[in-house]
Formats: C-alpha cells, structure tokens, sequence
C-alpha cells in the first residue's frame, strides 16, 4: 500500500521505518528539513533500538522523506503524527494539527480518486470529525463518506521500545465510520493484526479518541496509586515492592507498572491527564481522581529531597544525582521528575552533581536556570559527595560502588539494586 505520514518525530519515524519493514510504500511529509535530510541519507533522526538499521535498509526505496505535501497524491492513505502539545492552561492545543489539516486539504485538492486520513496523534473525543475533518474538507474540496474519509487510530508505543511495540502491539485500535476505511487500515497492519497475541478493537472515532486518554490515565493512575501504596508503606516501615509483588499476582490488577518511587513524566502522561482533566471540566465534569493522581505524582520529587534531609544537612551540601532522563533508555528529559527533584536540591541550598549516561546535554541546553555541576561518570558525580540521591533507574547504577563519597549516604527514588552493607545510610523512598 502506498502510505503517506504527516510529522516525522519520535511516532512518524518509527511507524514510517517499521511500514517500511511490513512491505509498504512510505513517504514522510516532515516541515523540518534536517530531519528530512537525514531519512533520506539513511539515518535515523532519534534514538530508538531496532530504527536505524530499519532505516538504513528501505531509504530510498520504499522509505522516503520530503517538505513537499504534494506527495500525498501519490498515496492512498495518511497517517498524521503531528505533536499535540497542552497550552499554558494545561488543555490541548490544536494548533499544529489544524495547520497539518489544512495543509493536507490543500494538497489533496489536487488528487482524483479516494483517500483515507487517519489521525494517530493523541486528541481529545470529536477532534477528528469537528475539527480536523470540517478542515480537510474545506480546504480540499473533497466531501467526507464520498472521496474523502476520516479515521482515527491511536497509538500506543513507549519510548525506548517503539519498534517493539508498534509491531508487536497488545491491541490495535480503529474508529472509522465506515466499513472501507476500517478496511483499509486492517490491510495495513495486516502482519500485525495475524499475531495471535494482537487484539483488533473496531470502534468509533470518539471511543477510539477516548481509548487513548483512557490508557494513559490508567497507567498514570496506577503509578500514582502505587506510590500512594508505597508512601503508606514506609510509614509502616514496610517494604512496597514487596507488598505490590504480591498484590501483582491477583490476575485482576496485574504485575506490569507497578514500580513505585519518584513518579511519571515524559512527553505524555502529564500533557495527557492534564488534557483529560482540562477537557472534562470543559464538559463540565470534575475530575477529582485525576486531580489527586497528578498531585500525589507532584510530591514525590519533594518527599526523596525530604527523606534525604533527615539524613544530610542540605544547604551547602554537595549532592549526587543519578539520572536525568525520564526513564531509563531515553534522552528525553520533558516532565523528567529528576528536573523537579533539581529544583528541591537547590532551592534547599544543596550543590547538585548530576550524572546521566545520555541526557546531559538535554537538560544543559533547555534549563541553562539550573545551577548545576554535571559530571562525566556516577563515579565522578559520587567523588566527595555529602548525599546521593537516584532519580532515574539506569541499569548501570545496579550494584555501583559508592567509593568516594564523604558520607555514603544514599537516597533511592527508583529501586536501584545496592549493596546496603557499604553505605552508611540507604533509604528507599518507598520502601
Ligand atoms: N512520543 C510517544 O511516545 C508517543 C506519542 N504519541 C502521540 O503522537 C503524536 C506525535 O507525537 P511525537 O511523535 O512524540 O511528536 P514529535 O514532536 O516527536 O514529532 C512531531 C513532528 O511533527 C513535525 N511537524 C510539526 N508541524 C508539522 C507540519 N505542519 N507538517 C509536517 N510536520 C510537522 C515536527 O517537526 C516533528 O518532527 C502526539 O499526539 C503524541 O501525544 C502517541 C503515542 C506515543
Ligand atoms: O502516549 C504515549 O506517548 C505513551 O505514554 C507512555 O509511554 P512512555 O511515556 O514512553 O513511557 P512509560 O514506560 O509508560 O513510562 C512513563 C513514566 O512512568 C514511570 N513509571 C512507569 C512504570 C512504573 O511501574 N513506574 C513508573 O514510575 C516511568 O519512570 C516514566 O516516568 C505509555 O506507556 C505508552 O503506552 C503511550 O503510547
């Protein structure tokens, strides 16, 4: 089939790179050239395990990258993977979506036959058919049900392992309003679709719309319930991996996401519960779990700097911090929770030493605000440390040596694996 992809980031690319894989003709439609340019040579413009050799191999060929929207004629369906950022508010902001559309109309006005526009970015219930649907018929002249239709599957791939999970998904999820749509997009991830562990969800575009947040809302939730759980825990001085281990086996809640500490972040999670709770109030709702969700989340970065000054003297002290990134396996730092636990430290007069395998220079470059030492190894942040605390559960801090330090007091935000033997002090925050 050929497919055109509008947006070429972290889910453009990767779905681009794995259609590739599945035997399709792809062409991403990227305004940023660099990105384009780099496609086209053959390389992969983010880091993802399993993208650049996919790349490498189908540039070209059937991989290919341009700035022009023209080349959306030449396909039979468009997947638009434009970000959906939150305003200031919190709320959801259209307007690269809306720009995105109205490209796409305009180009599509040129094209006889049929073509199928399916959403895959994350927008909330009746983006789809009232605002990017209205757009793409205005402006191409197509009518929706006639030459034109509208389709809406979401995405659901983590950073890290975004190829894995695109082609090996739990569910495939699809909201169109008619059978041919539905159709297409059942032969487009045909391979997919013929895995045994794959779930096929046929819906409408709102469900589908909704499905999204509904996911991500969850599995934010859970984080946050388990941290609550885990925060009680410690009260008790009971061990919260322990107990959610076995809380985990009930076949009803399930092991997976059950890790407790210093809480989500990223790119999704909290624009997406913020655009869920923004949203439902615009409905008219108040959505009070959520409300707490997000702060329970808020406060964990502040309770590890607080366990961590029942120990240590903060102002003037040098602290280690392990980890920046907002989970292991990602340079990404957006809504990272080591950011937030930054801030504590030097709101507290600390002196951090930051050590992160890869996202240093992230967090050098958008927080040039944060008075921080960053060092070149964890062994180079721990030297003369006075404290050290760990906010990302790289698995190159398991069983690390805490030689060097002044005080071998450690404060675990992530459930590193330690030797407790050598240190002087290692609380977890949760257990
Ligand atoms: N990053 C993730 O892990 C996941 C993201 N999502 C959702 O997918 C959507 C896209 O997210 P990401 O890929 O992370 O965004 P991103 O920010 O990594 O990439 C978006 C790309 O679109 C390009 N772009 C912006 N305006 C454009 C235009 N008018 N025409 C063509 N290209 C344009 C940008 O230059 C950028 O390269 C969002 O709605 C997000 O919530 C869903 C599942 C996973
Ligand atoms: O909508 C999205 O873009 C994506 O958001 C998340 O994916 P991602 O943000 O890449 O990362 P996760 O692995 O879900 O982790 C999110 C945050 O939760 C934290 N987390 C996760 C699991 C856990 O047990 N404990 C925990 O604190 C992580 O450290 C991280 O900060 C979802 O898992 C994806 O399904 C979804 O497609």
């Amino acid at each position: 089939m050929n497919v055109s992809i509008i947006g070429s980031g972290y889910v453009g690319t990767t779905i681009a790179a794995c259609l590739a894989d599945l035997g399709h003709d792809v062409i991403n439609v990227e305004i940023d050239e660099g990105i384009v340019e780099t496609i086209n040579a053959g390389e992969a413009p983010i880091h993802e395990s399993g993208l650049a050799e996919r790349i490498a191999e189908h540039a070209g060929t059937t991989l290919r990258a341009t700035t022009d929207y023209a080349a959306v004629r030449d396909t039979d369906v468009t997947l638009l993977c434009l970000p959906t950022p939150q305003s200031e508010d919190g709320s959801l902001d259209l307007a690269i979506m809306q720009a995105g559309a109205e490209s796409l109309g305009r180009a599509l006005a040129d094209k006889d036959g049929d073509h199928l526009v399916v959403v895959k970015s994350t927008v909330l219930p009746g983006t789809t058919e009232d605002v990017v649907g209205p757009i793409l018929e205005d402006e191409s002249g197509k009518r929706i049900g006639e030459d034109l239709s509208l389709a809406m599957n979401p995405e659901f791939l983590r950073m890290g392992t975004a190829v894995e999970d695109f082609l090996e998904p739990d569910k495939v999820v699809v909201g169109a309003t008619n059978e041919s749509a539905a159709s297409t997009l059942r032969e487009l991830y045909a391979p997919i679709l013929d895995r045994d562990d794959t779930d096929l969800v046929e819906t409408d575009i709102r469900e589908a719309e909704l499905i999204k947040y509904a996911n991500n809302a969850f599995l934010a939730s859970k984080v946050s319930l388990v941290n609550e759980l885990g925060n009680i825990a410690k009260e008790y001085g009971a061990d919260a991996y322990e107990v959610l281990e076995a809380v985990g086996l009930d076949g009803r809640i399930s092991e997976r996401f059950m890790r407790s500490g210093l809480g989500w972040g990223g790119s999704c999670f909290p624009k997406d519960v913020d655009a869920l709770r923004a949203g439902a109030r615009e409905q008219g709702y108040d959505p009070a779990l959520l409300d707490a969700v997000v702060a329970v989340n808020d406060a964990q970065p502040r309770r590890l700097v607080d366990l961590l000054e029942t120990h240590v003297s903060l102002e003037g002290a040098r602290i280690a911090v392990l980890g920046l990134s907002f989970k292991p396996g990602t340079d990404d730092i957006r809504k990272s929770r080591a950011l937030d636990v930054l801030e504590h430290l030097e709101a507290r007069g600390a002196h951090p030493v930051a050590y992160d395998p890869v996202a240093i220079e992230n967090v050098r470059e958008s927080r040039p605000d944060l008075e921080v030492e960053y060092a070149e190894s964890a062994a180079e942040a721990l030297e003369e440390a006075d404290g050290a605390v760990v906010a990302t559960g790289w698995p190159e801090f398991d069983d690390l040596a805490f030689d060097g330090m002044a005080r071998r007091i450690v404060v675990d935000g992530r459930r590193i694996s330690v030797d407790e033997a050598d240190l002087e002090v290692y609380e977890g925050l949760t257990w």
